[in-house]
């Protein structure tokens, strides 16, 4: 399933102080593509995504029931108590610091195992779907099965770098492919659900999916900037038909 991260919408939002351009309207439009999964990240300091709007997309939601909202964000109290009143699909834990540039590592499982044991637990009281953030390690696996949770995130950014310096060092790429590929069998040998997403995009993503098959792939950034290029609804349709819905 693709599921369409909003973030840099609201980025240009942002830069005004207006509401133009106008998010829902967005979504909307999203939406009426075929789309089935819509992505926020909600950061501390709101640079794109606010608070409001993910109450106010999740309200939007409710007239689309077979769209499925994934909240990502790291599980601090502020963010949990969001996630028990808007109890959206899915939730995305990601070990991000308040002023990263952008997510940019998956959780050390095993270290952080007291934190996430206990707000997994949180997330499935709630009856909403956790998924993890990972590394493309196959090492942290079982850790992730370990504290409870449903899914991992892979965190596809050095699949990207490595796919576009494919043709200097095809080697690399295979190499990463073989870590995700991993990664991904012994997810599922565990019973957990495979996710992935960050720095995907229209040239690399068929490559990782022959690759990885995945339930889910979250595309914000390069989706926003291609679309710049070719238009939503062209970039829409194309990331449809590689995704299949
Ligand atoms: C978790 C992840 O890799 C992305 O979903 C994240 O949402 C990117 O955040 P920014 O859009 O703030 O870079
Ligand atoms: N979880 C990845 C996501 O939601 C979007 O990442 P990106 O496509 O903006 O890099």
């Amino acid at each position: 399933m693709l599921s369409v991260n909003v973030n840099k919408i609201a980025l240009i939002r942002n830069a005004r102080g207006t509401d133009y351009p106008n998010l829902l309207h967005f979504i909307r439009h999203i939406l009426a593509a075929g789309v089935k999964g819509i992505t926020v990240h909600p950061r501390p300091d709101e640079r794109h995504i606010t608070r409001q709007d993910t109450y106010d997309i999740a309200e939007l939601l409710t007239s689309y029931p077979d769209v499925e909202f994934n909240i990502e964000g790291f599980p601090s109290d502020a963010f949990m108590a969001m996630i028990a009143e808007v109890k959206p699909a899915q939730c995305t834990l990601v070990p991000d610091e308040p002023g990263q540039l952008t997510s940019d590592h998956g959780w050390d499982v095993e270290q952080q195992q007291a934190l996430l044991s206990d707000v997994l637990g949180r997330l499935a009281a709630m009856g909403v779907r956790s998924s993890l953030f990972l590394d493309p390690l196959p090492s942290r696996v079982e850790a992730v099965k370990a504290v409870g949770a449903d899914r991992i995130e892979l965190y596809t950014e050095s699949f990207a770098r490595a796919c576009a310096g494919s043709a200097e060092n095809p080697q690399l790429l295979s190499a990463c492919l073989r870590d995700y590929r991993e990664t991904t069998d012994k997810a599922r040998a565990l019973g957990l659900g495979v996710n992935a997403g960050h720095d995907l995009n229209l040239e690399n993503l068929a490559t990782f999916l022959e690759h990885c098959p995945v339930d889910e792939v979250s595309i914000g950034h390069a989706l926003v900037v291609e679309s710049l290029e070719m238009g939503m609804p062209e970039v829409l349709k194309r990331y449809l038909a590689i995704t299949g819905g």
